[in-house]
């Protein structure tokens, strides 16, 4: 594919982008009185308004055209065919197969449907048997807890969903040990009674440091506490790719929920590793979050251009990430229950396209993906919302509300939901009344988008992260990226482990830069 740069409906761009900087976005909604209608898209329960970024009929036509120029729909044809576009690992990526509702044709090839529908039917048993007390503990005692074992996309997916879902959760109690540190891991076990804890250890590689460390520890926990000689097989179960390392870490791999190489990290909470949140809220709401999911598939891959939810949101971010040059992006939920999106998105979004290169290699000439950042509204109108109005970088802003409370949970909706639009309207409006002195002043024509849910349901998680999922697609698409390998993150666990015996003290620092030398020495004169 050629360099962006060299895409004339890319230069077409770059000819109006003082216009569009600018352009008055409040002025826009003078020029047009159908704005809202025109930059909206719905789709079950889902709104996208993107009415509040720079954006005129024209400006969204030619991005259009480069969507069109760069084939987003031919490349998300190709990822939806299960084509190796993962091309560095020569693999596909076929997260959407795993959310196809059983029997519907048409999404993967005869064999990966089977392996899905397999998996999918195992997870249901082993998930209605704990939930039931048919399974039990080694000595017959119920599954009260779970412990999810894992980091990365073996981690973030399943936490986001649970924490979102707590309301409807009505399985054991799931905890999450991601941290090396022990931290997490100490306070788990104080919570959990080891003849009543089941232990998934979740790792695509099953060679991940921390999740092998913590795994260790777990299973000596119960090998220490629970008097019967079966405990492993009965209270661990792996959920990996690689099923050499389950028989060397000692445990059965007739006993492994399957992965596949192509299912990355980052997209797998819909495979075996949601099993956790299949405990928590049960087979039906699991199908309902793939469900919502699958939604959104389809709507990327059917809806015209104009109407295509991830389509303009990437579109959107693209504008002005690369275009403008804003290099990061904030993510406000306005609901505790999704606490956890913005450290999932980046990892979604900064380990999918955080590149420099491009699919054949070439030096990537703009900038790709932007930082992501930001936490749940209100509490970060208290923190950072300060530089979002009045600091000197533009931030574009993506908030997200739900309408209906869950029934039951405290809480004033009107408040949020009149903080949520304040905050939006702040930014596009600004405030600059005549006499105000130049402290209290806010520039304002600063962009966002706002996607509203109806009400936080499994289907509703689903489409909202299978829209990020895409979005990031979208951006990588453009951007003639692959989105899908992550070489980035290895180079620092190798080095890890070179340095392990260094920092113990065992060898001489010779060859060791400078910085990381002195750091050893000062971590080892503290250690004595
Ligand atoms: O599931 P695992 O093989 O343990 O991998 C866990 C994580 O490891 C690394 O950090 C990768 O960059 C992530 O993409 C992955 O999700």
């Amino acid at each position: 594919m050629k360099a962006l740069k060299a895409t004339p409906a890319w230069q077409a761009l770059l000819d109006e982008r003082a216009s569009i900087e600018a352009r008055s976005i409040a002025g826009l909604f003078d020029d047009d009185p159908q704005r809202f209608e025109a930059f909206s898209i719905e789709l079950d329960g889902l709104l996208l308004d993107y009415s509040k970024q720079p954006l005129t009929r024209a400006t969204r036509d030619a991005l259009l055209t480069l969507a069109e120029a760069r084939d987003v729909a031919g490349q998300r044809d190709r990822m939806l065919a299960g084509e190796s576009i993962n091309t560095s690992e020569g693999r596909a990526a076929l997260h959407t197969a795993l959310r196809v509702p059983d029997g519907a044709a048409g999404w993967a090839d005869a064999a990966t449907t089977r392996a899905v529908a397999s998996a999918r039917r195992q997870m249901h048993e082993m998930a209605d048997a704990v939930r039931t007390q048919c399974r039990t503990g080694a000595t017959g005692e119920p599954i009260e807890h779970v412990i999810n074992i894992g980091i990365g996309g073996s981690d973030l997916g399943p936490r986001l969903v649970l924490e979102a879902l707590a309301p409807i959760a009505d399985g054991p109690a799931v905890h999450f040990v991601a941290n090396l540190d022990g931290v997490e891991l100490e306070r788990t076990l104080a919570r959990c009674n080891p003849a009543r804890t089941l232990v998934l250890v979740v790792s695509k590689s099953f060679g991940t440091a921390e999740t092998m460390a913590n795994a260790h520890e777990v299973m000596a926990w119960l090998r220490r506490r629970v008097p019967a000689d079966d405990v492993l097989e009965q209270q661990v179960i792996p959920i990996t790719a690689n099923l050499d390392r389950v028989r060397a870490l000692g445990l059965d791999p007739a006993a492994a929920l399957p992965m596949w190489d192509w299912v990355g990290g980052r997209y797998s909470l819909w495979s075996a590793v949601g099993l956790a949140i299949m405990m928590g809220i049960g087979p039906a709401g699991f199908d309902a979050l793939l469900g919502g999911a699958h939604g959104m598939d389809r709507h990327f891959a059917e809806a015209p251009p104009a109407s295509n939810m991830p389509l303009m949101l990437g579109l959107v971010s693209v504008l002005n990430g690369t275009l403008l040059g804003r290099r990061s992006q904030a993510v406000v939920p306005y609901t505790e229950r999704l606490g956890r999106l913005c450290a999932y998105l980046q990892q979604l979004v900064m380990e999918s396209n955080g590149k420099s290169v491009d699919r054949e290699g070439g030096a990537i000439e703009q900038p790709t993906a932007a930082a992501i950042w930001g936490q749940t509204g209100t509490p970060g109108q208290h923190a950072f919302f300060q530089a979002l109005h009045q600091g000197t970088d533009i931030v574009p802003v993506d908030f997200i509300g739900v309408a209906r409370p869950v029934a039951g949970e405290h809480g004033d909706p009107l408040e949020l939901t009149a903080n949520l639009f304040a905050q939006s309207q702040a930014l596009m409006l600004g405030r600059a009344e005549a006499g105000i002195d130049a402290a209290r002043r806010c520039p304002g024509n600063r962009p966002s988008n706002t996607l509203l849910l109806d009400s936080l349901t499994p289907a509703r998680l689903g489409a909202l992260i299978a829209l990020y999922e895409h979005r990031t697609f979208v951006e990588a698409a453009i951007w003639g990226i692959n989105a899908f390998d992550q070489f980035g993150v290895e180079l620092g666990k190798g080095l890890a482990r070179d340095l392990k015996p260094l920092i113990a003290g065992g060898q001489a620092a010779d060859g060791v830069d400078g910085s990381t030398a002195g750091l050893v020495g000062c971590y080892r004169r503290w250690r004595r």
